[in-house]
């Protein structure tokens, strides 16, 4: 009896929020090209949270303007869900970022002559919210951050960890598929910093955004779903465990 089976096609996986595959970067440094990036590839699936460690200088913050559509690689190709955008104008890159995509940097960058709330309103009214619907929004997510009495503060008036809280509340405004932090963490002390990865989890576990957090903090790391590094300008799974 003939007991060969036909081979199964291998089936297709469903796209992932987010797709780097094959990103090559590399920079001019004087005589010589410095190959920051060499074909890296990466997928993180929606409500998934995703740690980068690696050491400075070997291009966490390049992988994530890439991711961000902040900057061209040299090669390689970046999916948000089907949408290759590697194929797409300035301009329809610039829409994807406004809408779909929050940053969240180690300085807060927020505006400093507006309020918290006011930062939080800004991006839902570039992207064409009515005001009172933005203030709405902006009002919700500072009181899930346990920052609704802050809401009326200036930045100034912050502390850090309100600013930083503020900073991610302002990322997650449009409802982003992608969020992407880099070293967001990174001037808080060790217990603020614990307080805005607690807010900043039970978001990203509410509403399903994929996230990719660049940190050099280990503890971080290990309370995340998965982390990874880069070495030799390849993405490579990390351990946190020991
Ligand atoms: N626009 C640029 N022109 C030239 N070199 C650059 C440019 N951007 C980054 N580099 C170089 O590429 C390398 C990676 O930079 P990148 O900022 O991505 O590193 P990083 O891992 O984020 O570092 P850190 O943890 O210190 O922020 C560095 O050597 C940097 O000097």
């Amino acid at each position: 009896m003939n007991m060969a089976v036909d081979p199964q096609p291998v089936p297709e996986l469903a796209p992932a929020a987010l797709q780097l595959s094959g990103i090559t970067r590399s920079f001019d440094e004087g005589a010589r090209e410095l190959h920051i990036l060499k074909g890296a590839d990466l997928r993180i699936e929606a409500g998934e949270m995703v740690a980068l460690v690696a050491p400075s200088g070997t291009g966490k913050s390049t992988l994530l303007h890439i991711a961000g559509l902040l900057e061209r690689p040299d090669g390689g190709d970046v999916f948000l869900g089907p949408v290759n955008c590697s194929d797409l104008s300035d301009d329809e890159r610039t829409a994807i970022r406004r809408n779909d995509i929050g940053f969240v940097y180690q300085f807060h960058h927020l505006l400093p002559e507006f309020t918290a709330q006011e930062n939080v309103m800004m991006p839902q009214m570039i992207r064409g919210l009515p005001r009172k619907v933005a203030a709405e929004r902006a009002d919700e997510l500072l009181a899930y951050l346990r920052l609704g009495e802050r809401g009326s503060h200036r930045p100034s008036e912050l502390s850090g960890g309100e600013q930083q809280r503020v900073a991610v509340a302002r990322a997650v405004a449009n409802a982003p598929r992608i969020l992407l932090l880099d070293e967001p963490t990174g001037n808080l002390d060790p217990n603020t910093a614990n307080y805005v990865f607690e807010a900043l989890s039970a978001l990203v576990r509410a509403s399903g955004v994929a996230t990719l957090f660049a940190t050099h903090n280990l503890g971080l790391a290990g309370r995340m779903d998965r982390a990874i590094t880069l070495e030799d300008g390849l993405v490579q799974p990390l351990s946190t465990t020991g």
